[in-house]
């Protein structure tokens, strides 16, 4: 596959403090990269080093295999949308997404089909003939997107574009953009700090962390497979299913041993004897865990808690259970039918289970 980007081991100081230690990673064409990383990670210094707006120390930028370190900005074929918006407040909404063209000098025709066919797909049709400084943040947002990608570029750069949106409409928008890209078939590098955009648009996803990237792959390995504790954590928020289990060897045997009264099947405690850590975090997304009055055949961790009650969201039930201090976690499509403290089992599947080391936090299995 052609590479539209390569970024290759980019390191940036600010005032003394490497805020990119070694960067490297590669997009295809017409790919939509998620850039995904926690506030103050360097994603908006690094889409400003791709973008030829800052300069880095050491490293280099390839944009389709020509390496463009000494190139100006504007000869660099990038389009790039800041989280900081700045539009021409005193034109039109259909002026500000026309002007990167009318600069290019593309017919007439051509900018008006361009900007309604993106307009559309951004829902903003209706306020093509608004002033920009009579729109909301939300709106200014989609405007300043839709500027972004009518201009003609090789790699359209996306500083958290989403960020100032109510739920509704940045989930609504996730969809839209999906297709846009699929119409526009460019490359896309899109930087974010909510998982869910990752997970949702990411062709692949790159999570940086302190200016290093951890983690490189597709959305459902991240999802699935976080190559770190922390990333789990981050990626589910409060909502993982996490158990420690420490090792002892005990008379030539090694002793799994939790601080929980916990029934481990056969085949994760052979998982847990190959793994070479002593002290391991067991974790799932509830999404494979089972809460209910009684259940059978468990193959993974069971154990027994009283029901806490259950959170709706749209189209499943996030149901809650405690044990000693511990909250457990499950999805469910059915309302459960269980009442406040009543005694309950919970079922942490195999499949679903990571086992991470808890002194390093690596992910051991
Ligand atoms: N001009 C500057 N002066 C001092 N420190 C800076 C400057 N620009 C960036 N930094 C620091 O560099 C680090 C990376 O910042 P950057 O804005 O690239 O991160 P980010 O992941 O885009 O975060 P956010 O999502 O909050 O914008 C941060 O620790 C930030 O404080």
């Amino acid at each position: 596959m052609e590479k539209a980007l390569i970024v290759s081991e980019i390191v940036k100081k600010i005032r003394g403090k490497e805020v990119l230690k070694n960067v490297s990673f590669e997009v295809e064409k017409g790919q939509l990269l998620v850039l995904l990383g926690p506030p103050g990670s360097g994603k908006t210094t690094l889409l400003k080093i791709i973008a030829g707006l800052e300069k880095q120390d050491s490293g280099s930028i390839y944009i389709n295999g020509v390496r463009v370190d000494e190139t100006p900005p504007y000869e660099r074929k990038v389009s790039m949308v800041f989280e900081t918006l700045a539009l021409y407040s005193h034109m039109t909404v259909y002026e500000n997404i026309a002007s990167p063209m009318v600069a290019e000098k593309k017919p007439k025709d051509f900018i008006d089909k361009r900007v309604r066919e993106i307009a559309g797909i951004l829902r903003i049709e209706h306020l093509l003939d608004r002033r920009a400084d009579k729109l909301s943040g939300g709106e200014r947002q989609r405007v300043a997107v839709a500027r972004a990608l009518a201009k003609e570029a090789e790699i359209y750069l996306l500083d958290e574009p989403f960020s100032n949106l109510d739920a509704k409409i940045r989930y609504a928008l996730r969809t839209e953009f999906k297709k846009l890209k699929t119409i526009l078939g460019k490359t896309l590098v899109l930087a974010t700090s909510d998982p869910l955009d990752a997970l949702a648009l990411g062709d692949a996803v790159v999570f940086i962390e302190k200016g290093e990237v951890v983690q490189r792959s597709t959305p459902v390995e991240l999802y699935y497979k976080p190559s770190r504790l922390d990333i789990a954590r981050y990626l589910t928020g409060k909502i993982l299913n996490e158990v420690i289990v420490k090792k002892k060897a005990e008379g030539g045997k090694t002793v799994i041993m939790s601080e929980l009264d916990i029934a481990i099947s056969e085949s994760v405690l052979r998982d847990l004897q190959e793994i070479p850590a002593e002290n391991i975090v067991l974790a799932s997304h509830p999404d494979t865990a089972i809460i209910e009055k009684s259940v059978e055949n468990c193959d993974g961790l069971k154990l027994k808690g009283r029901f806490l009650g259950y959170e709706y969201r749209g189209s499943e039930f996030l149901v809650f259970a405690e044990y000693k201090n511990h909250l457990f976690k499950a999805l469910k499509y059915e309302k459960p039918l269980i009442d406040f403290n009543e005694p309950v089992e919970v079922c942490i599947s195999r499949e679903g289970l990571n086992f991470y080391n808890l002194d390093t936090g690596a992910l051991v299995r």
